[in-house]
């Protein structure tokens, strides 16, 4: 039995003329045939010709390769654009030819598909090569070849269906991959029909075309079902989650598409489809959220009060604007310069998976993220015992926010290409927690305005943050309640008169004041101002890699040289 994948070298002739083309067991490569070069130099040799040949020489992983096909009624024109003027030559006539279609990087962490057609005279070579590719193909398990795809026709521009359509489906369809697709009819349309009636076991993955609320919502789902399907329980606070088997590939057609800009690095949807049908794989980081012992959301981007809450509750009013209205409520919210009293508890992260003022940015293959940590082993784990374990380690901080902002991941999206912290990461099991503390509109602005270029965003004295695995928030209004309620039960006659007069002084308006803001939770407004939040470390698996250090695969040349 033939243990080792075949390795076979021939020359084949593409649009760049003869070829030396190899298969091994990780690449295919082809670059300017021998002969042709020695030709070259000795006779007419064109530097400017070479260099084309130099050019159309590649080295691709076979990871890499989308699908290989046989080219019928082949044009040796065809692919590189050229028009025929001479009619086919007997020996054009008698070739045989097969087409390879590859991942190719661009600018900005793009991905194209790209093509060559190899050609020969004879049909047995051609079957061979064939062949010993999709032998090859085959071997990569990892890759999905059944998906269920659930398309918001209202999302962003309300492009999600022509978009799937016009540049997702061709790639699927290229990769022989299947697909059953559901356009969804309302919202939470894909979250319930993931949590109750969607056959899983048909699938190997689950993509959705829309914007970060979109994913949300099948994020949800795929949480939910998995935690029903394995007798585990979400409302229960401390209960171990259990993680989502099944990958989640993004199509980006939204207004922010944070979670996909910053797991790949762009928001285009042909990259991200390209994700998809190499089969890549990035876990990814959760945070549940509860209120008044309460199970409420999970969030894996922006958790924000105060200023990104405030925000999104004007935006909603404006969906119609599309992205747009982002905007606009951004500027009418900055102006209003609202902030918000209250406390944050928080539990400190290990110092091995980094501080948010590190600049270790999480990239592809993230050390940070692949160390087991504490944090990891203790996620999950018994409330109790965490808050038994980390007795004393709990810091509180009171004051007056502008903003109170969680990041379970760089949040980094066209509108703030390094993120709100540029240094968390996707899969460590903590999130970083950025305090903005009142101060005058235009340092606030100076804050704002540093997520859009190079400058430190946290380096203001009005700015605090902090990695940390979990963390509480209590609005001014409720911990006075909380603390009549204790006040009330424990203490004796002076204490409650004392108490209330305190109220009396601080709220005159009879201590309903609306102090209080809510929560941005992934683009959803969580109307709750007092909440927990627990990181639950790789809760769910993405079709993505983190973003690639861009000068790693600049040059084809590198590759075929390691
Ligand atoms: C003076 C210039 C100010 C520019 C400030 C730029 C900061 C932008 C940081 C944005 C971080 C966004 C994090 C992602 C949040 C998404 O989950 C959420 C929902 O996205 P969706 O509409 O569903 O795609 N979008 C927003 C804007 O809240
Ligand atoms: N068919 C539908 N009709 C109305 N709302 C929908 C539909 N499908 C999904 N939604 C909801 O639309 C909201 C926004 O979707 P999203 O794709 O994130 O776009 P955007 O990025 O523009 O906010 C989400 O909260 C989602 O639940
Ligand atoms: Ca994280």
């Amino acid at each position: 039995m033939e243990t080792q994948p075949r390795a076979l070298c021939s020359q084949l002739t593409s649009q760049h003329g003869l070829c030396d083309v190899t298969l091994t067991g990780a690449f295919l490569s082809w670059k300017e045939a021998e002969t042709c070069r020695r030709r070259a130099a000795g006779h007419a040799y064109d530097p400017r010709k070479a260099g084309a040949f130099k050019k159309g020489g590649r080295c691709v992983p076979l990871c890499e390769i989308v699908a290989v096909q046989e080219t019928e009624g082949e044009d040796p024109g065809a692919d590189t654009g050229e028009r025929r003027s001479a009619p086919r030559s007997p020996a054009e006539c008698n070739q045989h030819a097969f087409t390879v279609s590859y991942v190719e990087r661009g600018r900005k962490h793009r991905w194209q598909c790209s093509e060559v057609t190899f050609r020969c005279t004879e049909s047995r070579l051609c079957l061979q090569w064939l062949q010993a590719i999709k032998e090859q193909l085959a071997l990569l398990t990892t890759r999905p070849k059944r998906l269920l795809v659930y398309i918001n026709p209202y999302g962003g521009k309300q492009r999600g269906k022509r978009i799937y359509e016009q540049k997702v489906a061709p790639i699927f369809c290229r990769a022989s991959i299947s697909t059953d697709v559901i356009v969804t009819e309302r919202a939470n349309h894909a979250r319930d029909h993931l949590k109750t009636e969607a056959d899983l076991q048909k699938y190997d993955g689950i993509v959705c075309v829309g914007g970060d609320g979109m994913f949300s919502e099948v994020m949800h789902g795929l949480i939910s079902r998995t935690q029903r399907d394995t007798g585990a329980d979400q409302n229960c606070s401390g209960e171990t989650l259990v993680e989502c088997s099944l990958r989640v590939g993004i199509i980006p057609a939204g207004s922010t598409d944070c979670v996909c800009y910053a797991t790949v690095g762009s928001n285009d949807p042909v990259t991200s489809a390209l994700h998809i049908v190499v089969g890549d794989s990035q876990p990814m980081d959760v945070c549940s959220i509860r209120a008044d012992d309460t199970f409420l959301r999970y969030s894996v981007s922006l958790l924000g009060y105060g200023f990104y809450g405030d925000m999104l509750t004007d935006s909603e009013r404006k969906r119609w604007m599309g992205p747009a209205r982002y905007d606009l409520s951004g500027v009418k919210t900055f102006l209003s310069h609202r902030y918000y009293e209250g406390t944050v508890s928080f539990l400190l992260a290990d110092s091995n998976v980094g501080t948010p003022r590190d600049k270790l940015q999480c990239r592809s293959g993230c050390n940070i993220c692949q160390q087991p940590s504490a944090d990891k082993r203790l996620c999950g784990k018994e409330d109790r015992a965490l808050d038994g374990e980390a007795k004393g380690a709990w810091q509180v901080i009171r004051g007056k926010f502008l903003a109170i902002n969680a990041a379970c991941m760089s949040c980094a999206c066209p509108r703030s290409p390094k993120g709100l912290s540029p240094s968390a990461h996707l899969a460590n099991g903590t999130v970083d927690l950025i305090l903005v503390h009142k101060c005058s509109r235009l340092d606030f602005f100076r804050h704002l305005l540093r997520h859009t270029n190079k400058d430190d965003q946290f380096d203001h004295p009005f700015v605090e943050v902090y990695r940390v695995r979990q963390f509480r928030f209590t609005p001014r209004c409720q911990e006075t309640a909380s603390e009549l309620e204790l006040e009330l039960r424990e203490g004796d006659g002076v204490g409650r008169a004392r108490f209330f007069s305190q109220i009396c002084r601080k709220h005159p308006a009879c201590g309903c004041m609306p102090t209080h803001s809510c929560w941005n939770c992934d683009g959803e407004i969580l109307p709750h101002a007092g909440i927990e939040v627990r990181v639950h470390c790789q809760l769910i698996k993405l079709f993505a890699r983190g973003i690639e250090e861009q000068t790693v695969f600049d040059d084809p040349y590198t590759l075929c040289a390691i």
